[in-house]
């Protein structure tokens, strides 16, 4: 095998790692949220959690390197606390995105209650953030959000499929506004969440001012 194939397997293998670490940690998360064990347990737990902890920590990155699985051009975020498989914070959200529309799906846990059986207002407005990013990106004109907009229309349930939905609806210039929502996989025509975001593609140096240390290849 040449010595390219193999660097793409190891990274492919890595990025495997990443994402059943990240499931492992969803699971924690929820069943730390949902359990009503005896606190005995919860002290054993937390334990055994900052022993597995420990090894992790011992070759950490800086917050001006990108995580050496990702591919900042080519859209692979494994920590990304929406879609990245590796965050323990997302749900995640698996997206779908092409010419300016965006598609996605996830099912929220109890670790994203705000009202006892239902999301928090600020994930909502977390999720739509994220699917207008896609959409805006995926329109070939990718921005950072200025302005998020969202109306609650509904409460949004958890422990239930979730369909989101994105597009782009103006490009003026520099900005380009998207509009999304969420629904229900069963009931995608009843809207719960809908948002109106406004985006800003960068000035080469206002990318350089915010992203110079990350824009630049890595040493190896
Ligand atoms: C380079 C590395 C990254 C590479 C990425 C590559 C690939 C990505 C791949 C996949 C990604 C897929 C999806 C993305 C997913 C999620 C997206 C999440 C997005 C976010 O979560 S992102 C975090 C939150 N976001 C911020 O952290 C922004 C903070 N912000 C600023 O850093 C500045 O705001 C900045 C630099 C953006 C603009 O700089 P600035 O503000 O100086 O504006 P500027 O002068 O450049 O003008 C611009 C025109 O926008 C108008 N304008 C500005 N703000 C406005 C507002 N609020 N309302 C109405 N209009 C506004 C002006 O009025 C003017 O309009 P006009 O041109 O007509 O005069």
């Amino acid at each position: 095998m040449t010595d390219r194939l193999q660097s793409v397997d190891r990274l492919l293998e890595r990025r495997e790692a990443i994402s059943d670490l990240g499931d492992a940690l969803r699971l924690l998360i929820e069943h730390a949220t949902a359990t009503e064990a005896p606190t005995e347990e919860l002290r054993r737990a937390a334990e055994r959690i900052r022993q597995a902890a420990g090894p992790l920590g011992e070759r950490i990155r800086e917050r001006t390197e990108v995580a050496a699985a990702d591919d900042l051009l080519g859209g692979v975020r494994m920590y990304n606390p929406v879609i990245g498989r590796g965050s323990a914070l997302a749900p995640p959200v698996h997206v779908e995105s092409s010419n300016g529309v965006a598609v996605g799906t996830c099912t929220l846990g109890l670790a994203y209650e705000g009202p006892p059986m239902y999301a928090h207002g600020g994930v909502s407005a977390m999720l739509l953030d994220q699917m207008l990013g896609h959409a805006v990106t995926s329109s070939g004109k990718p921005g950072m959000t200025v302005q998020l907009d969202t109306a609650y229309r509904k409460p949004v349930p958890l422990m239930t499929a979730l369909r989101l939905t994105a597009e782009v609806s103006q490009v003026e210039g520099r900005r380009v506004t998207a509009v999304g929502a969420i629904a229900t996989a069963e009931r995608p025509d009843e809207v719960l969440v809908t948002a109106t975001g406004l985006f800003v593609a960068l000035r080469a140096e206002q990318a350089q001012r915010l992203f110079g240390p990350v824009m630049r290849p890595r040493a190896s």
